[in-house]
C-alpha cells in the first residue's frame, strides 16, 4: 500500500498537488489528457523525483529511513526508457538483476520468455523495434517480482497480440501486488481495471473502482444506426465510434437524450472518460 500525503511538485508552468491519497494491491489505472501530471506522478512514486513537500509512505516507510528497502519493492518502466543499446536484453536484465540485488539471475529467461522477447534475447537492443525496447522495458521492471509495479504507457508501441497479453499478465501480477499503469488507452482495461485515477491539471479529479467511475454520469451513451448523410446532423464531440458500411453510419455516441431509434448502453470506460471530459468546464492551460 502507498499513501501519500500533501504532496506537492512545482515546476515553473505546472504543479502537482495530492492532499490524500491510498493506493492498494490491484490494478490502478491513470488517465487524463496530456500534460496533466500523469508521468510526474509515476515518477514521484517511483522515487525518481522528490516531492518538494509532503510525504509519500510505502506500506508504513518512508524514502527517508528506507530508500534502499523501498527501491528494492519498486519495479518501473519511464514510457522511452534509455536502454544500453549494445546490450542484448538477456545481458541487459541479468546486469539489472544484479544491480536490484537478485542472487538468481534464472528469472531474467522467465521474464523474457513471458514478454516473448526471448527469440531475440541474444540481439543487440539498438537493434530492436520500438515495441521489443518496451518489452525489455516492462521485464526489467518485473524483475524481482516487486511488491508495486509502475508503467508507463507500456504498451503503446505493442501491436494488438502483444497488448492483450500484457494485460493479461498484468492483469495476473496484480492479483497479489500493486500495479500502476498509465495509459491514453482506457478501452482497453474495461473489466481488468480494480480503480481508475484521473488527473486533471496535476490535481486528483477521480480515484475509484470501474463501477464507480462508469455510474452516475451526466450524460448518457447510446448507439444506433444512421445514413451516412445524416452524420453531419451529430457534433463531432459527441461521437464516441463511427464507421461507414453500405452507406449507413454505425454510431456510439454520447449525449442527453438519444436521437430517434438508438438505444441505451452500457458507458464503458472510455466512453465514461469522455463524458467526464467533456462535462469538465474548461481549463485553459
Ligand atoms: N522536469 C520538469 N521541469 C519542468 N516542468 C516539467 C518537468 N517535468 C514535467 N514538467 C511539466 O509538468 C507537466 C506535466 O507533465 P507530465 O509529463 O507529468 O504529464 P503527462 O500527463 O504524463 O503528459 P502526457 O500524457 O502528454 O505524457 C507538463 O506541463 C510538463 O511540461
Amino acid at each position: 500500500m502507498i499513501h501519500m500525503t500533501n504532496v506537492r511538485i512545482r515546476y515553473p508552468d505546472f504543479d502537482l498537488a495530492i492532499d490524500d491519497l491510498t493506493l492498494e494491491s490491484g490494478m490502478t489505472v491513470v488517465v487524463g489528457r496530456n500534460g496533466s501530471g500523469k508521468t510526474t506522478f509515476l515518477e514521484l512514486l517511483s522515487t525518481g523525483i522528490e516531492p518538494d513537500s509532503g510525504e509519500i509512505r510505502y506500506g508504513g516507510m518512508t524514502v527517508k529511513e528506507h530508500l534502499p528497502l523501498i527501491r528494492r519493492n519498486i519495479g518501473f518502466a519511464p514510457s522511452e526508457m534509455e536502454l544500453y543499446e549494445d546490450m542484448t536484453p538477456r545481458g541487459f536484465l541479468q546486469y539489472m538483476a544484479g544491480l536490484k540485488g537478485l542472487g538468481d539471475t534464472s528469472e531474467t529467461g522467465e521474464w523474457l520468455k513471458k514478454l516473448h522477447i526471448e527469440d531475440i534475447s541474444r540481439k543487440p537492443i539498438g537493434r530492436l523495434s520500438q515495441g521489443q525496447k518496451q518489452s525489455v522495458a516492462v521485464a526489467q521492471a518485473c524483475l524481482g517480482r516487486p511488491l508495486a509495479l509502475l508503467l508507463d504507457e507500456p504498451s503503446s508501441h505493442l501491436d494488438s497480440l502483444e497488448r492483450k497479453y500484457l494485460m493479461a499478465l498484468l492483469t495476473q501480477y496484480a492479483a497479489d501486488r500493486l500495479v500502476v499503469v498509465v495509459t491514453h488507452e482506457l478501452g482497453e482495461w474495461d473489466q481488468r481495471a480494480d480503480r481508475i485515477l484521473w488527473l486533471d491539471s496535476g490535481r486528483v479529479c477521480f480515484h475509484g473502482t470501474q463501477k464507480e467511475w462508469t455510474a452516475g454520469l451526466p450524460l448518457n451513451v447510446y448507439s444506433g444506426i444512421i445514413a451516412a448523410e445524416q452524420l453531419a446532423g451529430i457534433e463531432e464531440r459527441n461521437l464516441v465510434r463511427c464507421s461507414i458500411r453500405e452507406g449507413k453510419a454505425h454510431i456510439r455516441m454520447i449525449g442527453e437524450l438519444p436521437p430517434p431509434g438508438f438505444k441505451q448502453e452500457r458507458p464503458s470506460l472510455e466512453d465514461a472518460y469522455f463524458i467526464r471530459r467533456l462535462s469538465q468546464p474548461f481549463v485553459s492551460h
